[in-house]
């Protein structure tokens, strides 16, 4: 059944992600068989990305008003957080409550009275820092520790703006961070047939660090659909993007020919060796996505501890492969899109110290960072992703 109202869909969704769906997928998989005008669009993502973005804080405001609130049917609990976001980003009581407690009829009449009065009754908190933040005591005490603060981690409760990277000339746009870069301030579009593919500037960044030139031979590794390959490509360089995945290849390669650029596509597993070598090599590797949390809120609870090591040793396994397929004079950039010490820092002194041959070089980053010296952790303000960027010379051959 379609959801009638932006209200019953944004209940059906949090019922969705908690199943394990992902926030992103199924809000545009539902707005786009919907045609609902724009302030319903964006009245559905306000509600849906408010509640997974402040969901541990919304849960320590209602804590008081209910006794056993895992006893509570799925549905009246996400409009009780519907109802308490509103609460919290200032809409009135008259135009807050009534709707709220008109979906709670639908699904649990005799919870109604009991959704009238918490809504009614909220009032703040004092909360510990991470649970004002919502996110996981685990990882915010690691950033705590790591970068000295966790404030920045605001940045990812903010709502996030549309940029793309230009590879055409389009009017009126209005200019991103750093060059190529723009905001897109309309619905959503066939991006590709304008020039445009939606991009972070975080990202777009990682590409740039390669300071491709025409003519010169790129190897993209963990390319994906090929995001950083669009930008190299359109710098005139000789782009192949591996990776593990062919499905998101094809999407690449379909998205390649609607802007006009040439990337050459390989599957391939990077935990083994490549079988050619290239003077520039990009490896954006696979990553918890700490630094995405913006955009996927629901991830900061899906993470386990144990993630950042785990995904560590992968990507160590990865740059080895990048390693080896560098040629000696040559540059390898690695990158995350991530903000945890394991994933940046740790692979990075692991990295070298096994490999004297490579050293690494500063980088002039554009964007506020949260910590430098080995590598750059970006900050995630201003709409930007968290990332980590680290830039390496080969300087001489063990071999
Ligand atoms: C961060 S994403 C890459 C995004 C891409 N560079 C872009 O800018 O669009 C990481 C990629 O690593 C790929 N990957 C994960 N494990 C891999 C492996 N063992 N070998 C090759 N690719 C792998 C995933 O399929 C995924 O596309």
């Amino acid at each position: 059944m379609r959801p009638g109202s932006p209200r019953a869909l944004a209940v059906r969704i949090l019922l969705e992600v908690e199943r394990g769906g992902r926030t992103q997928l199924l809000l545009d998989w539902a707005l786009d068989r919907l045609s609902w005008p724009e302030r319903d669009r964006a009245y559905a993502t306000h509600l849906v990305y408010g509640v997974l973005r402040r969901l541990r804080y919304l849960d320590f405001l209602l804590e008081p008003h209910l006794r056993k609130p895992e006893r509570l049917p799925p549905q009246v609990r996400c409009i009780l957080r519907l109802g308490a976001w509103e609460w919290l980003a200032g809409k009135a009581d008259h135009a807050r409550v009534s709707p709220w407690v008109e979906e709670a009829k639908k699904v649990s009449p005799r919870l109604a009275g009991l959704v009238n009065a918490v809504l009614r009754r909220l009032s703040l908190r004092e909360a510990p820092e991470c649970v004002r933040l919502s996110l996981p005591d685990w990882l915010c005490q690691a950033w705590q520790g790591f970068f000295g603060q966790v404030a920045f981690a605001e940045g990812f409760n903010e709502p996030a703006p549309l940029f793309v990277t230009a590879y055409r000339s389009v009017e009126g746009l209005k200019p991103g961070p750093i060059p190529d870069s723009y905001l897109w301030e309309g619905g959503k579009t066939d991006f590709s047939a304008l020039g445009l593919q939606p991009q972070n500037p975080a990202s777009l960044f990682a590409a740039r660090l390669l300071s491709p030139v025409p003519g010169e031979k790129v190897l993209d590794l963990c390319g994906g659909a090929g995001l950083k390959a669009f930008y190299l490509a359109a710098k005139g360089a000789e782009v192949v993007s591996y990776d593990l995945n062919p499905r998101r290849q094809e999407a690449g390669e379909k998205t390649a020919r609607k802007l006009g650029l040439r990337v050459i596509y390989l599957t391939q597993d990077l935990r083994e060796p490549l079988s050619e070598k290239a003077k520039k090599v990009l490896l954006d590797a696979p990553c918890t996505g700490t630094g995405t949390f913006r955009s996927h809120p629901e991830l900061r609870y899906r993470l386990a501890p144990e993630d950042p090591r785990r995904m560590a040793e992968l990507q160590l396994k990865l740059l080895e492969t990048a390693a080896r397929a560098t040629e000696e004079g040559g540059v390898l950039v690695y990158s995350v899109c991530t903000l945890t010490e394991e994933e940046g820092e740790g692979v990075a002194r692991a990295f070298l110290a096994r490999h004297p041959e490579f050293v690494p070089e500063p980088i002039a980053c554009p964007f506020p960072a949260l910590r430098s010296g080995l590598g750059v952790y970006v900050a995630p303000e201003g709409g930007l992703d968290g990332f980590y960027y680290l830039r390496l010379r080969k300087v001489n051959s063990r071999s």
